[in-house]
């Protein structure tokens, strides 16, 4: 039995093992004393001065042993007997309430307490840590580059590799091609972003994104790739402009969650990655469903994690998603996130966005909604903007669509997306109503097994936000469904990882 203690005289209580009530009385000159009794005695019994200690016959529990159990919360209640001694009984209540309160309200999503230690003694912490061990004096010289594999509106992404010491300065000219990979001596491989010089905006969305690695690398580091990372360039030569800025991964893994799909056996070209062999004595469109399982479990299982952090990513999709070789998924590109316990890249009104996956709402709060005030006041404000307006969910409809591109095949392709953004809006974000209306004929099969549970999350992830600005699952709500119950998947990645590790 699980019991509140407070400082005060009777309170009631039911035992959930047989359901029978009893009294319980505390007081600093009287030991917590319990009676059995009946809903109806206890309004006679709570105000009686219990000064004997009582037998009970069958539930023979007193707070000693019961705190004996928890010694933390015994010695602090003892502490808060003695400090409080000179106080009437009113104003002992009146002080366990104000700090439950306090407690409740603290940590309570996005958790001001646990964001003011990080941003006052880990974040600094975390500075001095890396400082000692070198990690922030990163040079454009301990790197090679190799190729170009992306670029973005901010940043330009190449392959590198982290230059071993005894590699002479002629070798440390841009790599190309398959030069970097078949080099033997850079093993260390790394993902460079070069910050975009002169363009408006770039700097300050890669100061951003740095801001937010170092920041999840504190706060949920296994939901996203491991940041090494910066430096500035200190000249100008080949991929290298002085003054220019660059960001600084691990490498995660050679491909992304958008280009597995785009590949025609997709999602069985993750099978063997996600759990290690052949999922054996299944039907094909079974196994398809497993995989899908287990990628979306993570998704959603690392969104809920930044999620508590009050980060917002605003930029879900397939091609931010890295597969690793162990099968875990990485999601990368935080330069479009959002703080919103603090305001960090918040601008209202303003709105980076990836048409293909953003939610209708298009803002992650309210377009009324004040800039924010200094990062201390907004935090102390962040459980009510975030109770009232959720805007974690905006990536909750990133991550629907996700689970629709890759359960439909027909929707993989950009013309089937569009075509499906196209026709979702006309039928105002009603996921239901889309299936009946949808010309795409599309094939459904794997949202509806297990009695359509894929499809009923599916219907919760894609929705409009509805009333008080909710109507969406959260990540935390999106794990409970039942889609994720009987966890097939995690008993198959399980049993490969003990398969593997034999
Ligand atoms: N840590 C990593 N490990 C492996 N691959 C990565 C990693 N980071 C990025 N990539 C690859 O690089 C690609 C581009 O990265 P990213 O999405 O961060 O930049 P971008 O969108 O091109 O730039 P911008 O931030 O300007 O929009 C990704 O799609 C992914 O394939």
């Amino acid at each position: 039995m699980v019991s509140l203690f407070l400082p005060t005289s009777t309170h009631l209580q039911q035992n959930p093992t047989n359901s029978t009530w009893l009294s319980v009385s505390s007081s600093k000159q009287n030991p917590l004393t319990l009676l059995p009794c009946t809903r109806k005695t206890w309004s006679c019994n709570a105000f009686q001065d219990i000064s004997t200690q009582v037998e009970l016959l069958n539930n023979t529990l007193h707070i000693d042993e019961t705190l004996a159990l928890f010694p933390s919360i015994k010695s602090g209640y003892s502490q808060f007997l003695n400090i409080t001694d000179d106080l009437p009984e009113v104003e002992r209540w009146w002080i366990v309430a104000f700090g439950g309160l306090s407690w409740a309200y603290l940590t309570a999503r996005p958790g001001v307490l646990i964001g003011a230690i990080d941003a006052y003694i880990l974040a600094p912490l975390q500075v001095g840590l890396d400082n000692v061990l070198g990690r922030r004096n990163l040079k454009r010289r301990d790197f090679v580059i190799g190729n170009k594999i992306g670029e973005g509106s901010f940043g330009v992404v190449y392959s590198g590799a982290i230059v071993p010491k005894n590699v002479s300065v002629e070798d440390r000219v841009q790599k190309r091609g398959r030069q970097l990979e078949i080099d033997g001596r850079f093993k260390e491989k790394v993902i460079l972003k070069k910050v975009k010089v002169g363009v408006q905006g770039a700097e300050e969305c890669g100061n951003y994104e740095e801001w937010f690695n170092y920041r999840l690398s504190r706060a949920a580091p296994e939901t996203c790739a491991e940041f090494l990372g910066s430096f500035v360039a200190d000249k100008t030569s080949s991929q290298f402009t002085k003054g220019g800025k660059w960001l600084v991964w691990k490498f995660e893994g050679d491909r992304d969650l958008g280009n597995y799909m785009s590949e025609r056996n997709f999602p069985l070209n993750l099978e063997s990655i996600m759990f290690g062999r052949v999922l054996q004595g299944l039907e094909s469109v079974e196994r398809d469903a497993l995989i899908i399982k287990q990628i979306m479990r993570q998704i959603i299982t690392s969104l809920k994690k930044i999620h508590d952090t009050g980060i917002v990513h605003r930029d879900i999709k397939p091609a931010n998603l890295v597969v690793t070789r162990k099968g875990e998924i990485k999601i990368i590109d935080f330069g479009a996130a959002a703080d919103l316990r603090i305001g960090k890249n918040y601008t209202p009104n303003r709105t980076l966005l990836d048409p293909d996956y953003c939610p209708p709402e298009l803002y992650v709060l309210p377009e009324e909604t004040p800039t924010p005030p200094p990062e201390p006041i907004a935090a102390l404000l962040s459980p009510i903007l975030w109770l009232l307006n959720s805007p974690d969910l905006f990536d909750m409809y990133s991550a629907g669509i996700t689970l629709m591109q890759m359960a439909i095949p027909s929707m993989r392709s950009t013309a089937g997306l569009k075509n499906f953004n196209s026709e979702i809006k006309n039928v105002g974000y009603d996921l239901k109503k889309w299936r009946e209306v949808t010309r795409s004929r599309p094939d459904l099969q794997i949202l509806d097994l297990d009695s359509g549970r894929g499809w009923d999350l599916a219907t919760k992830l894609i929705s409009e936000r509805g009333f008080l600005r909710r109507g969406r699952l959260s990540a935390a709500a999106a794990l409970r469904h039942p889609y994720f119950f009987l966890g097939s998947d995690q008993a198959a990645a399980v049993l490969s990882k003990l398969k593997l590790s034999k």
